[in-house]
């Protein structure tokens, strides 16, 4: 069985690690500029990273940005492990097209553009503006029973969304933002999670959309029996060095446990990363495929940036293990893309001081003194 595909080979070969010097210029420019040096925390970093992913000082302003929202639905629902009717994904889907959810309300408040792409809605949709058709399947399967997705599913899926970020990316966007869609999906997540972290099912299984003691145990048993059902694939992706088979891996584990919408982000992640773009993450749904896009190319981990924090438990881990730090924490748990939408202007901030703040040069602005030139000794 082959686990790659030529378009899956090139872009991760295109994906290179973060450049030195230009985080190094980065570093010492914000150092010159008029404030204190580490005045804007987080976001020197932030900014530092982006000069590494883009390979020059300043990087590009991540201006303009797009969401893409991947919309999918998962046979592991059929364990009732959500009280949410699958139907709902169908119908969000078509509340995001008409505009009327909230990441149409965030997108429109931070000047982001929406695309929907269906990557796995049970349901059939008709065709709309903004919706991108890119079916692979009616959902998965049940991950209790069976792979979720086959090879080949979990291959077109992720090579949609490298086409999907390609194709932002042509159109003039600077700056991809991930959003998902998909009732069940927590289930998945908190299986990737688990698979990729070592952590136990019941450390990293969350309450999802909101559900209730009872089922999130059962939930978690559920997770569980996932995990005992595929562990052979599960010890060979962690068991593995750097080698040429971790792309094929990695991708077994996300065939046996993931969603279609986990794999078409995992590949909208490598498709940023190969052309330097950055990629704000939303909650635990990119947070999962991010963690299968780290054991597939770990240099990729840096065109990432966690939007946020999300409630759900696992989020928390995930980050941890990636090594990102979200810049914000609101308590939301609601997908969509909201959280990263939140982020961007963060983001965009960030950048923008590097172009824009006067140097203490430049200013004429007089620079903190050293202690041997306030006391006159110096
Ligand atoms: O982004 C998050 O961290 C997040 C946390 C909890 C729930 N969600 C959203 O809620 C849906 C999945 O919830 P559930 O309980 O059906 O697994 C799915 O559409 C996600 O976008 C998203
Ligand atoms: C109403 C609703 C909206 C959502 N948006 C993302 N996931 C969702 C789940 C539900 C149930």
């Amino acid at each position: 069985m082959t686990w790659t595909s030529e378009l899956i080979r090139q872009t991760v070969a295109a994906i290179r690690p973060p450049d030195d010097a230009a985080m190094r210029a980065a570093r010492m420019h914000q150092d010159r500029l008029t404030k204190p040096q580490g005045s804007l925390g987080m976001l020197e970093d932030v900014s530092v990273r982006l000069a590494g992913l883009a390979g020059e000082c300043p990087p590009p302003l991540p201006v303009p940005a797009a969401v893409a929202i991947f919309a999918a639905d998962h046979g592991v629902h059929a364990q009732g492990v959500t009280p949410w009717p699958q139907e709902v994904t169908a119908q969000m889907v078509a509340n995001f097209l008409a505009g009327g959810a909230v990441v149409n309300a965030f997108a429109g408040q931070v000047g982001a553009d929406v695309t929907v792409v269906d990557v796995g809605v049970a349901a059939e949709l008709p065709e709309a503006p903004g919706l991108l058709p890119r079916k692979v399947a009616y959902g998965t399967a049940d991950m209790t029973e069976q792979p979720a997705m086959t090879a080949e599913q979990v291959l077109r899926a992720v090579e949609t969304g490298i086409e999907v970020a390609r194709d932002l990316v042509s159109a003039g966007n600077r700056c991809l933002v991930t959003g998902d869609m998909g009732i069940a999906n927590t289930t998945a997540s908190a299986a990737l999670i688990a698979a990729c972290t070592g952590l136990a099912p019941g450390e990293v299984t969350g309450r999802g959309t909101g559900i209730d003691e009872a089922m999130h145990n059962h939930k978690i048993d559920v997770v569980a029996a996932a995990l005992d059902r595929h562990a052979e694939p599960i010890r060979a992706m962690r068991g593995q060095l750097h080698d040429h088979g971790r792309v094929g891996r990695a991708l077994e584990v996300l065939a046996a446990v993931g969603g279609l919408e986990h794999a078409a982000l995992a590949g909208f992640i490598l498709g940023a990363a190969s052309r330097r773009v950055p990629v704000v993450l939303d909650g635990v749904i990119a947070g999962a495929a991010a963690l299968i896009v780290a054991a597939v190319e770990p240099d990729a981990v840096a065109a990432c940036v966690a939007g946020h924090r999300s409630m759900e438990s696992g989020h928390a881990a995930t980050l941890v293990h990636l090594g990102l730090h979200p810049l914000v924490d609101l308590e939301l748990r609601l997908g969509e893309g909201t959280g990263a939408l939140l982020a961007l202007p963060l983001v965009q901030s960030s950048v923008r001081v590097l172009h824009e703040v006067a140097t203490f040069d430049s200013a004429g602005v007089t620079e903190k003194q050293l202690d041997g030139q306030r006391d006159g000794s110096a």
